[in-house]
Parts: structure tokens; sequence; C-alpha cells
């Protein structure tokens, strides 16, 4: 056989073209016979495997024939015909041929996944989808098989609970898991994710939010004691709103007290939990290089994840052994896990797995939404003020001299600061995409083909003059007094829609209301002075969620509590 395939090649020559011609029609066939039938990112691994085997196949064959050097020529002229034909076959299709070819966007995203690194390469993908949306309208090619989508429309006909949308074929999600074992985020399949869901809305539903609240009251004034601590300093508050983030996860996700507050805990912490949201996004969209990365050993901050995520899991077991009486999240996943006919939690990994996803979840989101309102609050003296009467008749209402979930909850003020800060800076500007079903789908007037990936960005409704007046000025309140500043309120969506939206979202509400009525009571702040505006808003990093830049605020205790001057 190599005889038959080197003879001709190596008297080189007319031999070596027909050789390449042969290669070239390869190319060709391997575009049409596999490469567009179906849905391979996940086999990327094997794809590169078998392209390198080939590859050495023809090398070693073309050297033994040829000697190395010549050898090396010929299987790179051959190869290269390969991978030319192939490639020059897929960007035809795509440019020419692909049921999205009608769709407006920018043309290196018709042609190539590629376009998605690129676009995430100031890390504000967020922006960038904001300017493609501005440029091109409702419906954007963002990627071969892409589309970005800020018709109203999409939001009911997507995230509806009747969607034929699914989270299938689409391997974002894919790649996530703990040992091929999803979370609950990454599950695809809807009957194995109403299965675990059962179990994580009774752990964060509104009225199982309220029980956790005297573990994120004792968080909060762990802050508290800190400023006091720190009185006169500086203080960044995007990073107290990470660590406040981050203990408030260790107590209500797992019985456990970090004390990042207090500068003693594990400073590595935040750093372990973003680190896959930071690979992911540098990516834009690509997922393949995710693909090859983790078939390989973990390594560095990753292996640190799991090895974090799994020790806290096995801690939190032995205790639960010990005495059933902790009251956390993760003790409503043993339980199931324990029980003779476990409804979700069926093993081990799948226990690790979400317990890795109440690590990402709760901490960078609540970090985010609470960083950008200390933001918001520390510019402008009149809102906090606005914000503490407001709050005055929450203090007191249920015990002396404290706050309240069930008080707060009601201060409409608060949350119209809450909703604005949300709408600003949504901690997750592109939520995760979607595939269109195989029969596609219409939306306001446009048909989809089926079998395509669709984004719906908040981040891009959120800051839609189509929905919202003066979108990117912060107004309490449009959310109360201005309605007419609000076009179209189903525009707002921070916690996503439908059966996949945001299982913790009255946690997190409740984290950021105590967090916020707390501090502005007893303390007023300001920017620290050398601390701009606009050097807050330029360092802000998109990491799938929202980085806040450090804010350097000066602080100063209220003499009378609740009573500034
Ligand atoms: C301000 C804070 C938060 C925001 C803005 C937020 C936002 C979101 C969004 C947009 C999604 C949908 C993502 C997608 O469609 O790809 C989501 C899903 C999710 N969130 Fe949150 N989140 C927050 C806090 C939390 C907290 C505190 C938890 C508690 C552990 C949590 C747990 C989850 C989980 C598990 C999912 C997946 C739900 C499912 O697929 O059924 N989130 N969140």
């Amino acid at each position: 056989m190599n005889g038959l395939l080197f003879q001709p090649i190596s008297k080189l020559g007319v031999h070596l073209y027909s050789s390449c011609a042969l290669a070239g029609g390869a190319g060709l066939l391997s575009h049409h016979l596999y490469f567009i039938r179906g849905f391979h990112v996940l086999n990327a691994t094997r794809i590169a495997c078998t392209h390198v085997l080939v590859f050495t196949l023809l090398l070693a064959g073309a050297a033994v024939e040829n000697g190395f050097l010549s050898g090396a020529r010929i299987a790179v002229a051959i190869f290269s015909s390969y991978l030319a034909a192939l490639f020059l076959s897929i960007a035809t299709y795509r440019l020419a041929f692909h049921p999205l070819r009608r769709f407006p966007g920018p043309f290196p995203a018709k042609l190539t996944k590629l376009y998605g690194p690129w676009l995430a390469r100031n890390k504000r993908i967020g922006d960038e989808f904001r300017f493609l949306h501005q440029r091109h309208g409702h419906f954007v090619r963002v990627g071969p098989n892409e589309i970005s989508i800020s018709h109203i429309d999409a939001l009911k006909q997507i995230h509806g609970l009747q969607t034929a949308c699914s989270k299938k074929n689409n391997a974002s999600y894919d790649v996530i898991q703990f040992k091929g074992e999803f979370n609950l985020d990454s599950i695809t399949d809807h009957a194995e994710h109403r299965q675990r869901r059962k179990i994580w809305d009774k752990a964060l539903s509104k009225t199982t939010a309220l029980t956790y609240e005297a573990e994120t009251r004792t968080v909060v004034k762990s802050w508290l004691a800190q400023l006091e601590r720190l009185q006169g300093a500086e203080v960044d508050t995007s990073l107290y709103a990470k660590h406040i983030a981050c203990d408030n996860m260790g107590r209500i996700g797992y019985s456990r007290d970090f004390r990042n507050i207090q500068g003693d805990g594990d400073s590595l912490m935040f750093d372990i939990i973003e680190i896959t949201f930071r690979t992911m996004s540098k990516l834009g969209q690509l997922i393949w290089p995710l693909v090859l990365l983790f078939s390989l050993p973990r390594f560095g901050l990753q292996k640190k994840f799991e090895e974090v995520s799994v020790a806290m899991t096995e801690e939190r077991l032995e205790r639960h052994n010990d005495s059933e009486d902790l009251h956390d999240i993760m003790k409503l996943f043993i339980e199931d896990f324990l029980s003779s006919k476990p409804q979700a939690f069926r093993n081990r990994n799948i226990l690790y797995a979400d317990a890795q996803a109440i690590m990402v979840a709760s901490t960078e989101t609540i970090a985010c939404a609470l960083g950008f309102s200390f933001f918001f609050l520390a510019r402008d003296a009149a809102l906090r003020q606005q914000l503490r009467e407001a709050i005055a008749p929450a203090h007191g209402r249920s015990f002396p001299g404290e706050f309240t979930m069930a008080y707060l909850q009601g201060i409409e003020f608060l949350d119209a600061v809450l909703n604005e800060t949300l709408r600003m800076s949504t901690p997750v500007p592109l939520n995760g995409p979607r595939t269109t079903p195989p029969q596609g789908i219409e939306i306001g007037g446009t048909y989809i083909p089926g079998n395509v990936h669709i984004f719906t960005p908040p981040h891009v409704y959120h800051r839609n003059p189509e929905y919202f007046q003066q979108p990117d000025e912060f107004i309490a309140d449009r959310w109360l007094t201005r309605p007419d500043l609000i076009l179209d309120k189903r525009a707002f969506f921070p916690f996503s829609l439908g059966r996949y939206d945001c299982v913790g979202k009255s946690l997190a509400l409740n984290v950021v209301r105590l967090t916020l009525a707390y501090t502005v009571w007893h303390y007023d702040f300001e920017l620290a002075p050398g601390q701009t505006e606009s050097a807050f808003w330029d360092g802000y990093v998109d990491q799938v969620v929202v980085k806040p830049a450090p804010l350097k605020c000066a602080f100063t205790r209220l003499r009378v509590p609740g009573v500034c001057g």
C-alpha cells in the first residue's frame, strides 16, 4: 500500500501534483461526508488525533522512500492540499450555501468561529455584541452557525415554557462536567434537568432563602466589623464584594466559614472559582480548544478547583453523618444522595458537579451585583441618602437595631436601586446559547433555520434604547416614579427566563439587599481621592460573569446610624 502511494511521489513532479490533487479530493469529501453532517465539536480530540496520526504516517512513508527532508516536504505538500481543500470547501459553504448566509453580520464571523476569541480580545464581549446589534439590527450572525437576537419576541419564544429550543447539540454546556456528570446549568436533557432542578428549587425557594438569613447577617456583620477596623483607610469595595459573596457562599452552601472578609481565609479561593469561566471567556464561543484542554489531565488552578470542590463535598458529607442539623444548600443534595432511591444525585460525581455549581454560580454573580451597587452609591450622596430614608421604616421592625429580609423585601426604592444596577451592569451579559429545533423557529417575522445556536444577550436588551430610555444612565427612579423611561419591561431579565432561569435569584437579592441596607445605615462612603469613575468603568472585565474593577472608597461611620451629617 505504502509502495503504491509513495512510488509516484518519490518521482516528484507531475506525480506529486496528482497526489496533492488526490489529497484535495479527500479534503472535499471529508467536508461533505463528515464535517457538514451533524455535530462534531465534542469529537475534537478524536479528530485532532486522527489528523496527527494520518500526517505522521504520511511523513513516515514519504521519509522512508525519499529521505527525511524531501519526505517532509512531500508530506507537508500533500497534507496542506488536503487542509486547503477542506477549509476552502468549508469557507465556500459558510459564505454561499449555509442556511444563515443571508443574515447580516461581520464578514469574519460568517467564515470562522475564530472570530469569537477576536471579539473577546478586550474582555468586553457583552459590549461587542451590543455594537454588532447597533450596526446590524435585531438578528446578527456572530459565528458561522450562531445568531444573536435582540428582538423582544425572542425572549418568550426561546426561553418560554412552551419553547422548542433547547441546550442540546451545543458544546458550550457539554464541556462543563465533572468526570462525565453535568451540573444543573450544563444538563441538556429536559427530563434530567427537571429532576435535579426540583431539589435545587427546594434548597433555594423564596421561603428557604429566608432561612439562610442569619448566616448572611453574620457575614454582613463581619463586613461592618472589618470597616470598623479599617477606619480611615481606603477600602476596595470590589474586593470586599468578592469576600462577602465568597463567605456567604461558604456558609449557605456548605456551612463553612471561609473568613475572607477578616483576611485570614484562602486568598486563592476566588481565583480558583473563576478559572473555568476565565478560560472560556478568552475563547469567545469557540469550544473545541476547551474540549481538547479538558481531555488532558487537569493542571494548575483547574486542578485545584476540582480538588477544593471534592474536599469540601467530602467534608460536608462527613459532617452530615455526624449531625443532620446543619442547614445549607448541600444538605438537600446529600439527603437525596444518601436516600434509598435518589431522584437526582445518583452518584458522588453528580454531587461534586453541583458542589462546583454552588461555588461558581453564587459567588461571582453576587460579587458583581454588590461591586456595582457600591459604585453607583459611592458616586452619589443623594442616592445614598434616599436609600437610607427608604429603608428606615424597615429598621428594627423584627428585632431591635436590625434589618430583616422580611421587611427589606418590601422596600421599593431598594429594589429600584438593585434593578437599575442589574440593568446597567448585568452580571451575566450573554447568557448561555440555545439551539433551534430541527424545523427552525420564526421570531418577529424572521425565520431562523433548525439546529442553529442562538443568543439573547441580556446586556444588549438592558442597554437598548428601544426598551429603555436613556439606557446608559443610572436612573433608579425609572422603576418607580419615571415609568416612562421603561419602554418594555420584558427586556429586563438579569436572571434569565424560563425553565433554565436562575435558581438562586431570591437568595442573591436577599444577600445584596441586606448588605446594602446595613452598609448605608451605618456608614457614609464616597469615591476615595484619586479614584475616578472612568477608571472603574474602563477596568471591569467580562469573563462570562462580569468582574468589577477595584474601587477605592472612603468610609465614615455615622455617629447616629441612619442619619448622615
Ligand atoms: C446577582 C446574582 C445572580 C445573577 C445575576 C444570576 C444570573 C443567572 C443567569 C442569567 C442564569 C442563566 C444562565 C444561562 O441561561 O446560561 C443563571 C442560572 C443559574 N444560577 Fe444564577 N445568578 C445569580 C446568583 C445565583 C446564586 C446566588 C445561585 C446559587 C447557587 C445561582 C445559581 C444558578 C444556577 C444553579 C443556575 C442554573 C439554573 C438551571 O439551569 O436550572 N445563581 N443565573
